[in-house]
């Protein structure tokens, strides 16, 4: 079996072929090159399923001009992380104060100077590459190392967003540990973070789709998020989860639930129906999951959650 080619990407776009081929020299042994000679194909290929980690953009071409493909990769979602380095004649050199208000991170002249421009390309992979490893940090929890609130907020919105767009239900557990209070109470704090850490666990191994999403949302606290799951589906995985979590047989002997630690969840399915508040489903959820607890926890209960027609700010919640 071949091995994966781990080099970076890089897109050169330039309307002059000799100068491709120039620049395609200068990175052909160390990366992964594509190239273009005109917008409409560097936007294709920038957008590709595997995007390139760098740009190198000329700035004079036909049809749209340097600037104008930067401002287009910088609005696209999927584009606006690649840094865009300006490839700029000497005499243009005023312009490229243009491209840096248009996104870009640098800009190298021509005539090019071959360890120049490699290691300018070279330090804003750097730069991307830390930037990565910093956000990716920013949106994890520390303890259980699954994703955050933050990061919840975020893939909630964009799930809500697609489920809308294509019709498809997305269904939300709320789950809340029984009795944590007791359990840090009786055998301490370390253990408690311990226990934490063993559930996500659990229940992270327990999610097989791709799109299952989860996360700490609070202290106690965890969001499942799945898209593309209708309540039946939901539901049998909800009873996956506590299943799961009984399977651990972690030790509460203070709980007046279970001798282990157990846990209680609040599920709710969007009907994918346009408009709303994805906040909504979230308080949809958290009523089912207090409808839980007062049953007597460690339990699923299923909010239904569907708009009223033509009222877009009613969203009618009851339980069944
Ligand atoms: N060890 C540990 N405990 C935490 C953490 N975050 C929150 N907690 C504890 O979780 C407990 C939650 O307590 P409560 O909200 O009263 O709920 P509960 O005791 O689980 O009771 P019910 O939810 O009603 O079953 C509090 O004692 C918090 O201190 C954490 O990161 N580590």
């Amino acid at each position: 079996m071949t091995e994966p080619d781990e080099r970076p990407k890089i897109l050169i776009v330039d309307d002059t072929r000799t100068n491709i081929d120039l620049l395609i020299e200068i990175f052909r042994a160390d990366f992964r090159v594509s190239a273009a000679t005109g917008a409409a194909r560097a936007l294709k290929l920038a957008r590709a399923e595997q995007p390139p980690d760098i740009i190198l953009l000329d700035i004079l071409m036909p049809e749209m001009d340097g600037y104008q493909v930067c401002a287009a990769l910088k609005q696209d979602e999927r584009t606006k992380g690649i840094p865009i380095i300006f490839v700029t004649a000497v005499s243009e050199v005023m312009d490229a104060a243009r491209g840096f208000a248009a996104g870009a991170v640098d800009y190298i002249t021509k005539p090019f100077y071959p360890p120049v421009v490699m290691a300018r390309v070279k330090l804003h992979l750097d730069l991307k590459r830390k930037y990565e490893l910093l956000e990716s940090y920013a949106f994890l929890d520390a303890l259980t190392e699954i994703g955050n609130r933050r990061r919840f907020d975020l893939v909630l919105k964009s799930e809500w967003e697609r489920a809308h767009r294509s019709r498809q239900p997305l269904s939300l557990i709320y789950l809340d540990i029984d009795h944590f209070k007791p359990f840090n109470d009786t055998y301490g704090h370390g253990a408690g973070d311990d226990c934490l850490r063993r559930l996500a666990g659990a229940l992270s191994a327990t999610l097989r789709r791709s799109g299952d999403f989860i996360a700490r949302y609070g202290g106690e606290e965890f969001m499942i998020l799945l898209p593309y799951t209708d309540p039946e589906q939901a539901r049998t995985l909800a009873q996956k989860l506590l299943d799961a979590v009984d399977r651990l047989a972690i030790p509460h002997a203070a709980s007046p639930v279970a001798d282990h630690v157990t846990v209680s969840m609040g599920l709710v399915t969007l009907d994918p129906v346009a408009g709303g508040d994805p906040l909504r489903m979230v308080a949809a959820a958290d009523q089912a999951l207090y409808t839980a607890k007062r049953s007597g926890r460690h339990q699923v209960q299923v909010a239904r959650f569907d708009q009223m027609p033509h009222d877009d700010s009613a969203p009618r919640v009851d339980f069944s």
